[in-house]
């Protein structure tokens, strides 16, 4: 996801006096030819007089395309916003987004529209005749350019019904028990560590390992080997650190993009190994054991219509493009629900008292779905947790064509559209005390939030929604189920608790240090 923000647009950003169309005025073709018989100072002049012109119709599209929409008055000359794209604040995207429904930045001469409302947000997600998401440039060098994720259309909707049956419940009934197995041999690993060294430690990258090995798992099943499970997860975070919004072009070695596409050839290899396994498994009259065992079994059905002939490189790029969404934002929301509960004990106390209801003391026993789905509470809080720190607050999308957003405005073809969840995730008319955690809004079934669900952009809207949603959604409570009843978490709170760092998705500044003690 897009990751780049605005520091000031409340202030026009002005312009270098050397660009100023004041200055361009007065640079007059007398002065020009009056050089004529210096054939240099003529060659000077005449590229001064062209660059100046450029820059110019540099401002001139600019504010064409800007009209009356909030935002700098002048673009920075060639580069626009970049410099605080590198460096994106929440504080810089809420000032964006608070300077009006839709508001305009430019960045590197791209156009870029910014929807901040509920209304407008929907209204991108569901057009997709006008526009359709635009994954950060260096997406297609790291995901491949012929990935299922850059289809647009019917052949989207097509290919994405098979994918579907990936996630039904039969599927995630298979999933639920490896979820259940990879948590608690990491938790050993953390309370190992924490027997070691008493000391609060930050729990982000242990949380994206701990979530990485799990989907591996859960995609490939035992078709790769432990080390595989381990080097994936070591390479991932290049690609994590690749994914800004604007990157040096060439992927040459060294550059951010470069170390992905390394990592990414890494992890294709070995998920392609997975499903050439999980296709002989398979065969042979295995049971489905992983979503590529589930996958290959569908298809192998005497009934199924669609294509049967997956080749081991397409099924490898599909899993990779799960990991690609899913490893960042997923470890965001795990690591804001530890955080959350731990941050709030009466919170906690309501997640264990139904724990011992529903799990009746037998807690080494791997959790069922029928008993996730006794626990509302639970639900509630990852819910609630995810609303409160959305991981992903807004999705980069292009317009195919000239796109009429409202009565006044039309979005100009070629220009980039981002939808932002965030201000309809604290709309205070829908979520009272936007900011305050209260899984209890969710359990009245005549809450404001409960009668507006279209405010809850978490997973984004349209065609393009969030296929992992039950994954995603079942994983955290998971973890955290498993987690309360295992080990408490006390949090250290420092200056950094409250801030947030955004790293495609969001996390704690500080990482989230927790100290951790086994419970009897
Ligand atoms: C807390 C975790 C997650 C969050 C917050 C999240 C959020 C999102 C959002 C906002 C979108 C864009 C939707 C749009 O454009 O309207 C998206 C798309 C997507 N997500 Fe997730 N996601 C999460 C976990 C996962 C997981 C676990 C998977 C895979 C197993 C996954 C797979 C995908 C895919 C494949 C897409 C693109 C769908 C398409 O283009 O049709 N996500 N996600």
């Amino acid at each position: 996801m897009a990751s780049y923000a605005v520091k000031d647009h409340s202030s026009a950003a002005s312009m270098p006096s050397s660009t100023s169309a004041q200055q361009f005025h007065n640079f007059s073709p007398v002065t020009l030819f009056s050089f004529t018989s210096n054939g240099s100072a003529t060659w000077m002049y005449t590229t001064v007089a062209i660059v100046l012109s450029l820059l110019v119709l540099e401002q001139s599209v600019y504010r064409y395309k800007k009209r009356h929409l909030p935002g700098d008055k002048w673009t920075i000359p060639i580069i626009g916003k970049f410099a605080d794209s590198m460096k994106p604040t929440m504080e810089g995207y809420m000032k964006q987004w608070n300077s009006g429904a839709l508001s305009a930045i430019s960045v590197f001469n791209i156009f870029i529209v910014m929807a901040s409302s509920n209304e407008y947000s929907r209204k991108i997600l569901n057009s997709p005749m006008y526009a359709e998401p635009c994954l950060v440039h260096s997406a297609k060098a790291i995901l491949q350019p012929d990935n299922w994720v850059f289809l647009t259309g019917k052949e989207h909707v097509e290919f994405r019904r098979v994918l579907n049956t990936l996630f039904t419940r039969k599927a995630l009934g298979i999933y639920v028990n490896i979820q259940d197995a990879i948590t608690r041999k990491h938790f050993t690993e953390w309370l190992a560590a924490a027997a070691k060294d008493p000391n609060p430690q930050p729990i982000m990258m242990i949380s994206r390992h701990l979530n990485m090995d799990t989907s591996l798992r859960v995609f490939c099943g035992n078709h790769i080997p432990d080390q595989a499970s381990i080097e994936i997860s070591e390479k991932y975070w290049a690609i994590t650190q690749a994914l800004e919004l604007v990157n040096f072009p060439l992927a040459i070695p060294g550059t951010k993009v470069y170390k992905a596409i390394q990592a990414r050839k890494i992890a294709m290899n070995w998920l392609e190994l997975a499903a050439r396994n999980s296709k002989i498994a398979i065969a042979n009259g295995a049971e489905p054991e992983c979503l590529i065992d589930h996958w290959m079994s569908t298809i192998s059905e005497p009934s199924y219509k669609g294509r049967k002939d997956l080749s081991d490189r397409e099924i490898a790029m599909v899993v990779f493009s799960f990991l690609f969404a899913s490893q960042d934002a997923m470890s965001s929301g795990l690591i804001y629900g530890f955080q959350h509960l731990a941050d709030h004990p009466d919170i906690l106390a309501k997640v264990r008292e139904e724990q011992e209801r529903v799990r009746q003391g037998h807690y080494d026993n791997p959790i069922t779905l029928e008993q996730l789905d006794q626990m509302p509470y639970l639900q509630a809080f990852v819910k609630e947790s995810l609303r409160v720190k959305p991981p992903v607050t807004m999705v980069p999308y292009k317009t195919t064509k000239a796109f009429p957003i409202s009565d006044d405005y039309v979005v100009p073809n070629g220009s980039m559209l981002i939808p932002s969840f965030y201000n309809s995730l604290h709309d205070p008319e829908v979520f009272p005390e936007p900011d305050v955690l209260n899984p209890d809004r969710w359990l009245d079934p005549n809450s404001s939030a409960n009668a507006n669900p279209k405010n809850y952009m978490v997973w984004g809207a349209g065609p393009h929604r969030c296929i992992g949603v039950e994954y995603a959604t079942m994983n955290i409570a998971l973890v955290l189920a498993v987690a309360c009843m295992s080990f408490d978490f006390e949090h250290h709170v420092t200056e950094k608790s409250d801030k947030v760092e955004i790293i495609a998705t969001l996390f704690p500044k500080d990482g989230c240090l927790l100290k951790l003690t086994p419970r009897p």
